[in-house]
């Protein structure tokens, strides 16, 4: 079922909570709203589901589930399935029952029989691998666990679309990431379409096939995973989509120069600022003739396959973060304290008056 959102807004009382937005979400798709805190993501959620209804002035917008205009039709009419972050089984039921429940509430000419529920239930507690626990009841249920119980119940009554509400938020790192295969697969196997609100961008970026990305109740950018990280629509999407590294300085005849750093750049004089990605940073024992950034270690601190450095330096505004690989930690021999060059490998400015993206070439 695909879903076409046309110039819906929504104000409560004074506050914007967004401004008119036209979304369209293809059939089969699994789509991420990415966002700081009320940028308007469970917001739009809220209205994709009925929940909340559009402002109706002073232009009235347009909801579309295939080509069905749902716009006023009632959450209830919707076949909506949804997953929040606060399980909210029902603490009295057994998992079975919990999972079984929106069929046997079902109007009696679409219920199906109590064989069907039975077959249905099984199936999916399968495919969430908690067969075993039919008989047991949400207390006696990990937090992931109960999430996946909660995946089965709204996907029981066979939904048009599955919305889910930061899903996974109230769960630890490594059991989100279950989480995420869990829904991914069931997404691939079950070919419904989804929308999940997260303020994680690894989850957005990993889940997702294309990301919207939010600000102050405005779609920035919609976009595949990768199109976003490498073709960011302006800064506020670069700067939102990972850590970022600032240098800011006066440019003259190609050479930006910050304190007692100085780095050769192709651009016009004047005054710039220029973006580094961590990753894209290079520690160096001695300068080169290109770049004089020079830094001291502050902190190091090994994350899986690379190791976080921190930086400082009297030019510096606000430390930079670069991440290496343990064999260069290693041939570095970094210890806090130390004295090195950055070079960096590239660079992105964003131009003040345009949001167009420039990146750069190598400077390297
Ligand atoms: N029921 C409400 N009454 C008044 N203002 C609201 C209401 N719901 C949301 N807002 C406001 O609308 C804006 C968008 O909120 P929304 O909850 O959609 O943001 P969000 O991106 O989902 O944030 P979060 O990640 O913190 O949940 C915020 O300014 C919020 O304060």
């Amino acid at each position: 079922m695909s879903i076409r959102l046309q110039q819906i807004s929504k104000h409560f009382g004074n506050t914007r909570a967004l401004e008119p937005v036209n979304l369209d979400i293809h059939e089969g798709e699994l789509v991420g709203l990415l966002g700081p805190s009320g940028s308007g993501k469970t917001t739009l959620l809220r209205i994709i589901a009925g929940l909340e209804s559009a402002d109706t002035h002073p232009r009235s917008g347009k909801i579309l589930f295939g080509d069905r205009d749902v716009t006023h039709v009632h959450v209830r009419d919707r076949r909506i399935g949804f997953v929040f972050q606060h399980y909210a089984l029902f603490r009295h039921m057994s998992v079975y029952e919990n999972v079984a429940f929106g069929l046997k509430v079902m109007p009696r000419n679409r219920r199906p029989s109590t064989g069907e529920i039975r077959t249905r239930v099984f199936r999916l507690l399968e495919m969430v691998k908690l067969e075993d626990f039919a008989n047991r009841f949400p207390a006696q249920l990990s937090g992931g666990q109960q999430q996946r119980v909660s995946l089965a119940r709204a996907l029981a009554v066979k939904p048009d679309v599955l919305l889910l509400d930061e899903p996974f938020g109230a769960l630890d790192a490594k059991v989100r990431q279950d989480l995420r295969r869990w829904l991914r697969r069931l997404h691939d196997e079950l070919n419904f379409t989804s929308v999940f609100v997260t303020h994680d961008q690894e989850e957005a970026l990993e889940l997702s096939d294309r990301v919207v990305v939010m600000s102050n109740g405005k779609i920035e950018q919609i976009d595949t995973p990768e199109t976003l990280y490498r073709h960011p629509a302006n800064r506020f999407v670069f700067e939102f989509l990972g850590d970022v590294n600032h240098l800011e300085g006066k440019v003259q005849n190609g050479i930006l120069t910050c304190g007692d750093a100085r780095l050769d750049v192709d651009l016009p004089d004047g005054h710039e600022e220029l973006l580094l990605r961590p990753h894209e940073l290079r520690l160096i024992e001695t300068p080169t003739a290109h770049a004089h950034l020079p830094v001291t270690v502050t902190a190091t601190v090994p994350v899986g396959a690379e190791v976080r450095v921190e930086l400082e330096a009297d030019w510096l505004a606000n430390p930079w973060l670069a991440t290496i690989r343990h064999a260069d930690f290693e041939r570095l021999g970094l210890t806090r304290g130390q004295r090195l060059y950055v070079e960096p490998r590239r660079w992105h400015r964003f131009a003040q008056q345009s949001p167009s993206f420039s990146p750069s070439p190598s400077t390297a």
